[in-house]
């Protein structure tokens, strides 16, 4: 089996790393603090010194970073993807960033000769652990149809949407509606306790009812709760409203309520709390004392 490259062992990357792993995929990682890539080796993972050694050694590789900066100088900086990649070589950015971001690297990479696809993800790091992400590819098709082995164990579905941009732009419409429900949700909860109801017995409402989701379902106990352990960090989910806005700007399409979302989210960012999970937001409503 060809060995696949994975740049970037944070939260989702070391959870699909060691999915691929789990299946039998032969894995080189890398990550910038390389100490996160100790865990993978136990996995069973080689690790690579930066990112254009582990493009050396491997047919395509994979990135899963945290926003447009990371993306873009893991591929252009010193010991980057570029420094290696050219024909007969693949780059899969999986990282949620704007349609800009990725037509650069897009565009670089098949300067040299490489074939490029997006495909970032809907789903967790629960989905991630399980193999049950929604994959959102753009680019090379070819790429697209050579990876779809590795995206059938990471994934539960897989779209291909076309050309480069389309996948960026379809992740950044998704997770701008799911920023705005959880304000919607954290702002109900909060009201329902207020007011003197049993927020539970919201949460079981909600269950039942035409706006059920898993989301409800999975954050609103936790929420309950207080605890807001990250499993998508709150900054990440700032960052995808602010290039969903920018999208909305672009296409002249009114946003009020996904603005909204992204204020409550910068706030909660003011409060320190850009790295718990993006439930959080919660505190923005109910206040920290609580
Ligand atoms: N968590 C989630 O539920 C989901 C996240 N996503 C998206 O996936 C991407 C990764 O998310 P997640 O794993 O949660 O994020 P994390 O914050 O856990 O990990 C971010 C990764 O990016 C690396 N990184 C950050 N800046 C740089 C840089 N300048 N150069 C090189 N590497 C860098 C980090 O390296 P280091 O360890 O050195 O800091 C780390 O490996 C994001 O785009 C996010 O929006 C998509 C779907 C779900
Ligand atoms: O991008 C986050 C997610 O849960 O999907």
């Amino acid at each position: 089996m060809e060995e696949i490259g994975f740049l970037g062992m944070g939260i989702m990357g070391k959870a699909m790393a060691v999915n691929l792993l789990r299946h039998g995929f032969k894995v080189t990682v890398w990550n910038r603090t390389l100490s996160k890539c100790d865990e993978l080796k136990e996995h069973g993972a080689s690790v690579g010194e930066s990112p254009a050694a582990v493009v050396e050694k491997c047919k395509y590789t994979i990135g899963m970073l945290s926003d447009p900066a990371a993306a873009l100088s893991v591929v252009f900086d010193k010991g980057g993807v570029l420094e290696q990649i050219g024909k007969g070589k693949g780059y899969i950015d999986m990282s949620t960033v704007d349609a800009d971001t990725s037509s650069k690297i897009f565009e670089a990479i098949t300067a040299k000769g490489g074939d490029f696809l997006e495909a970032p993800v809907s789903g967790s790091k629960k989905p991630a652990e399980d193999g049950q992400l929604v994959i959102l590819a753009a680019g090379e098709k070819a790429l697209y149809e050579e990876a779809l082995p590795a995206f059938d164990v990471m994934g539960k579905k897989s779209f291909f949407l076309g050309q480069v941009g389309n996948g960026a732009k379809m992740k950044l419409v998704v997770n701008m509606i799911m920023g705005s429900m959880m304000n919607a949700f954290s702002e109900g909860l909060v009201l329902a306790d207020k007011s003197g109801l049993n927020p539970q017995t919201l949460l079981d409402v909600l269950d039942l009812g035409a706006i059920a989701n898993p989301m409800f379902k999975m954050k609103g106990p936790s929420m309950l709760k207080g605890n807001y352990t990250p499993a998508f960090p709150l900054k990440h989910q700032q960052k995808d409203m602010r290039l969903a806005l920018a999208l909305g700007d672009e296409n002249a399409v009114s946003m009020p309520v996904a603005a909204a979302s992204n204020e409550a989210f910068k706030k909660a960012r003011t409060l320190g709390l850009g790295d718990l999970d993006f439930s959080a937001v919660h505190n923005t409503v109910k206040g920290n004392d609580q």
